[in-house]
Parts: C-alpha cells; sequence; structure tokens
C-alpha cells in the first residue's frame, strides 16, 4: 500500500526526517512511536500529501505520491477519499457550525446526493456514538468529543485507511479507551490504521506493528507486535517512552 524509500524531508536546513525505509500493507495495524521533535508528525503529512519529500520516493498503491500526482484534481480527490487523516489538533480539523454539518462536509465535497450523505451521517454518528452531538457547534465540544466528531467527519468518506496523529494526547482514560475501542473495530472490520501514541501500554495489545522514531529522526526499530510483546527489555523500553 504504502513504500517510503530512502526519504528525507526537512523544513529548513535541518532534516526532520533522515533517510526513511518503510512499507506498510493492507489491514495493518502501526503505531508510531518516540520522543517529542523524533519526526512522527512530519511522516504523517508526508504520508497525507500536506509536504513533500525532499529526497527520496513516496509510493501509494504503486503510484508516486509527489506535487505533480496532487495537481490533477481527480488524482486528489481518489487520494483523499482512500486515506483519511485525523490531526493531532482537533481545531484544526473542525470549522462547520454543526456536528452534522462537520462530517457530511466530506462526503458533500465529493459530491454524493444528500439522501447519500444524510446516510453516511447517521452511520457515523451511531457507529461513534455520537447521535446526541448532531446539532452542537464543534467549537463548544469537549476534548474527547471533537477528537470524536473528527474521526466521524474522515470516516463518512469511508477511506481504506485511517492515520490519526496521537489520538489518545489529552483525553480521559475513558475517552482513550473508547478512542482505541474504536479503532479495534474499524481494524477487524479491514481498514489500516497508523497512529501515533505516547501511550504504548494502552495501545500495545490493540495493534500488529511498532515503529520506534529516534531523536536523530531515523527509525529505531521497526517491529512486529508479536515480537514486542514477548521481549521484556523491549516493552520497558518503550513504555518509557
Ligand atoms: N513547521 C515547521 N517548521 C520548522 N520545523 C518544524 C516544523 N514542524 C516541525 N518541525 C521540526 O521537525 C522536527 C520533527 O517534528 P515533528 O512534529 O514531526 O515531531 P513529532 O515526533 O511529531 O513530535 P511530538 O511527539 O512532539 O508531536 C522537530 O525538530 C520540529 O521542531
Amino acid at each position: 500500500m504504502f513504500s517510503f524509500s530512502n526519504i528525507r524531508y526537512g523544513y529548513t536546513d535541518k532534516l526532520s526526517l533522515n533517510n526513511i525505509n518503510l512499507s506498510i500493507k493492507k489491514n495493518e495495524f502501526v503505531c508510531l512511536l518516540g520522543p517529542n521533535g523524533s519526526g512522527k508528525s512530519t511522516l504523517f503529512k508526508l504520508l497525507n500529501g500536506l509536504i513533500y519529500p525532499s529526497d527520496g520516493q513516496y509510493t501509494f498503491n504503486n503510484q508516486q505520491i509527489n506535487a505533480h500526482f496532487f495537481k490533477n484534481s481527480v488524482n486528489a480527490k481518489k487520494f483523499h477519499q482512500q486515506v483519511g487523516f485525523v490531526f493531532q489538533n482537533s481545531d484544526v480539523q473542525l470549522f462547520n457550525t454543526t456536528v452534522y454539518d462537520e462530517i457530511a462536509f466530506g462526503p458533500r465535497q465529493m459530491g454524493f446526493s444528500e439522501s447519500e450523505v444524510n446516510k453516511r451521517v447517521m452511520d457515523c454518528l451511531t457507529l461513534l456514538n455520537i447521535k446526541k452531538l448532531e446539532n452542537r457547534v464543534p467549537y463548544h465540544l469537549s476534548g474527547g468529543e471533537k477528537k470524536l466528531v473528527a474521526i466521524a467527519s474522515v470516516l463518512s468518506l469511508n477511506p481504506d485507511v485511517l492515520v490519526l496523529d496521537e489520538p489518545l494526547t489529552g483525553l480521559t482514560a475513558q475517552a482513550q479507551e473508547n478512542i482505541i475501542s474504536i479503532m479495534q473495530g474499524l481494524h477487524n472490520s479491514g481498514k489500516t490504521i497508523i497512529m501515533s501514541t505516547h501511550n504504548f501500554t494502552q495501545i500495545k495489545d490493540y495493534v500488529t506493528r511498532f515503529i520506534e522514531f529516534s531523536e536523530n529522526h531515523t527509525i529505531a526499530l521497526d517491529a512486529p507486535a508479536k515480537l514486542v510483546l514477548t521481549n521484556s527489555e523491549l516493552m520497558a523500553h518503550l513504555a518509557s517512552m
């Protein structure tokens, strides 16, 4: 699905991603870990086509992803329908005046009929158990509610891949458990999930693969969960991140 080959990226002349080689297959549940500033959000921005590599090659389903690819509006639409991105800061993502319109925004942009839009919004409200928020102003919601609405606004396009940048940060333990169980359900239904977190302990039993970024913006560890969970030293190391 995703392939990164010798990727480097720098916002300035200092690299934020240094020689990243990575492939992600369909239906993996990948967890990115690493210290603050190691490059997790930068990788997500690249994955989602918000920035392009300074060096190296990025392909999605064997297609090169670069500025040229996104210049074609058909390509851009198709890509964003397949890959949904939940930002770290929900306030960046939510801009409509009601939760209903927020979730309807993507399907409307794609040109679906209002009855199809309504069906998708209702399905997402039900799936995330947020029907009661339907007419609320997203900006006025709690952090946990905003996160659920942000996830719903991405799920309404029914993407194959869900990329979530630190979805658990700042939430109560109960809200974190709720988000994890939603992601587990989506993974079981066949979706590919890629998320970053500093909460290794909460997520460790649900993901299929761990990728750890290092302070020097390289990949320090890339291992299946099965291997990590049988190695107490690795577990202790990742839990300390
Ligand atoms: N817009 C920007 N301009 C310049 N440098 C940036 C910008 N965004 C990020 N950086 C730098 O790029 C590096 C990687 O940052 P990034 O946000 O990807 O880290 P992260 O692993 O997601 O961190 P955190 O866990 O704190 O969210 C850091 O050194 C950061 O200071």
